[in-house]
């Protein structure tokens, strides 16, 4: 569930009413967060509190304290003077031990790396501009991520960001992650708010749960691992989903390797690569041992052949765009529809193709959804995929972005949490296409699918990252670790 900040105060207002205690929420909000950055940063170094006089810097003491176990060096940043610190914060800083309070910008240049800097100047309880005292703190954050590759983590929001609007104020901090508690709030999923956000992290508290409004979720793995079925022993390869993946052409050789690839390891039972006779030689010699090459002479042959899932369009280029419509529109099970297929899809009366057919899977970048809507492409992401999935009921439409969006009519619309600015690489949606097709073949509905492929993706290039650049992370390692993101959600 997303909500505004007036909610957010409401919910734990009445939690409060009930008996909660607010000390015990700020120790739980700040040990989850401690256990976010730990999960990107597994390695201590230097961390540095920035700290307002709310419970917002409350949080990051918190945080800071469990961190500080696991070995990093603390450094605190203060907004004003000690006294201003409301009393749960207070407490916080009176029982660190440690540290040093600087008064000054901080050199880190020979600090131990990583240099990770939580923002717990403002939360929920911001109330307008950042005044002179905060915003000269904010702007110091983002000098030291700009300068010195220090790393930025928002505690709920990032401070100068409205939470309800998404809107950045002057000097709004710039978060690579922003771990928020409780619920996700509405100014983080909004399209402007993207950059300032970051990773989105959160941090459940059972203390300050409520009924489901049915609105638009974000992709957590508690609520994604519930998607995942449990495998009974006696499984067999027939019922892990026989997966034909249409993909490949002269000069898009890769494009079909790693949809294989994410299909693989997805958990596909059998994966089987339907390709012309003018690439079979190549493919069949670059494609991993566990996939079938299937040469076809006509496309449409796979309307007679016996999948579970399809997936079409990695690398397929124009040439037998009938072929390609017709098993759009004719295939009998769910297909997951990408690139070169999405742009063929786009240039035909769509609604011929999406009204009549089994469930599709349409996975565009936004190119390929302006290609798909038109002026449409003008609005806010949300309102774009929102609306194309009640043109086209049944069917999912996943919007990719840093911020990836799934749609389904009558269904709560999913915002991915996961993923880093390193997968702007080719490829990494030929990958993402093979793993959705995969899970459909397991049976699972595609709305879900694609929540899972999307979160499982960019788990994997977080992951991938833990040993090299986030710009050096390929595809093919994303394919290499989506064993070790599908595990978190075990
Ligand atoms: N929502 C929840 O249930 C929980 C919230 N917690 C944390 O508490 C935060 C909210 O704490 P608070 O209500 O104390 O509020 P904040 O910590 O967000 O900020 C309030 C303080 O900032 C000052 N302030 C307000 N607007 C300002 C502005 N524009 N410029 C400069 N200073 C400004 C106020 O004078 C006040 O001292 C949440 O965002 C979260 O981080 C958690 O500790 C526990 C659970
Ligand atoms: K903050």
């Amino acid at each position: 569930m997303i909500v505004t900040c007036r909610q957010m105060q409401d919910i734990e207002a009445r939690a409060f009413e009930r008996g909660v205690s607010a000390a015990d929420l700020m120790e739980k909000a700040g040990c989850g967060i401690a256990r976010e950055v730990w999960r990107l940063f597994p390695q201590p170094g230097t961390l540095i509190l920035y700290l307002g006089s709310g419970n917002n810097g409350g949080d990051a003491l918190v945080a800071g304290r469990e961190l500080q176990k696991l070995g990093w060096q603390i450094q605190v940043r203060l907004s004003g003077p000690l006294e201003k610190l409301k009393p749960l914060p207070r407490g916080h800083f009176d029982a660190l031990t440690d540290f040093a309070v600087s008064a000054s910008p901080i050199d880190v240049a020979d600090l131990p790396r990583p240099v990770v800097q939580l923002d717990g100047l403002l939360g929920i309880g911001a109330v307008g501009e950042m005044r002179p005292d905060i915003r000269a703190l904010a702007a110091e954050m983002n000098a030291l991520r700009l300068e010195q590759h220090a790393h930025t983590v928002a505690m709920d929001i990032p401070s100068g960001l409205n939470g309800d609007t998404g809107e950045p104020s002057v000097d709004c901090v710039i978060a690579d992650l922003t771990v928020t508690v409780a619920h996700g709030k509405s100014g983080l999923i909004a399209d402007a708010a993207v950059s300032h956000v970051g990773r989105l992290a959160l941090v459940p508290l059972a203390e300050l749960t409520v009924e489901d409004d049915g609105g638009p979720q974000l992709l957590t793995p508690e609520l994604l691992s519930g998607f995942l079925p449990r495998r009974r022993f006696d499984f067999h390869k027939g019922q892990a989903g026989r997966v034909g993946i249409i993909a490949g052409s002269r000069g898009f050789i890769g494009a079909a390797v790693l949809a294989c690839g994410g299909a693989l390891r997805a958990g596909a039972g059998l994966v089987t690569l339907l390709v012309k006779e003018e690439v079979y030689e190549l493919l069949a010699a670059k494609v991993p041992p566990e996939i079938m090459v299937k040469v076809v002479k006509d496309y449409r042959d796979v309307l007679d052949m016996r999948f579970d899932a399809l997936a079409i369009g990695p690398g397929l280029g124009f040439e037998s765009e009938d072929e390609i419509l017709n098993v759009i529109q004719y295939a009998s099970m769910p297909a997951v529809v990408d690139a070169d297929a999405i742009t063929m899809v786009a240039r035909t009366p769509v609604s011929v193709f999406l009204t009549s057919t089994p469930p599709r899977l349409l996975t565009p970048h936004p190119g390929e959804m302006a290609r798909l809507v038109g002026d449409g492409s003008s609005h806010p992401r949300l309102t774009q995929a929102e609306s194309w999935a009640q043109a086209f009921p049944g069917n999912t439409l996943l919007l990719k972005g840093a911020r990836t969006v799934i749609a389904t009519e009558s269904s709560p619309t999913f915002f991915n949490t996961t993923g880093h600015p390193g997968m702007a690489t080719g490829g990494m949606g030929d990958v993402l296409t093979g793993v959705c097709a995969a899970l459909a073949g397991q049976g699972i509905p595609l709305h879900q699918a694609a929540g899972i492929g999307a979160w499982a993706c960019g788990r994997a290039a977080e992951i991938a990252a833990l040993s090299q650049a986030q710009l050096s992370v390929l595809p093919t390692d994303v394919i290499a670790h989506l064993g070790a993101a599908f595990g978190e959600l075990e």
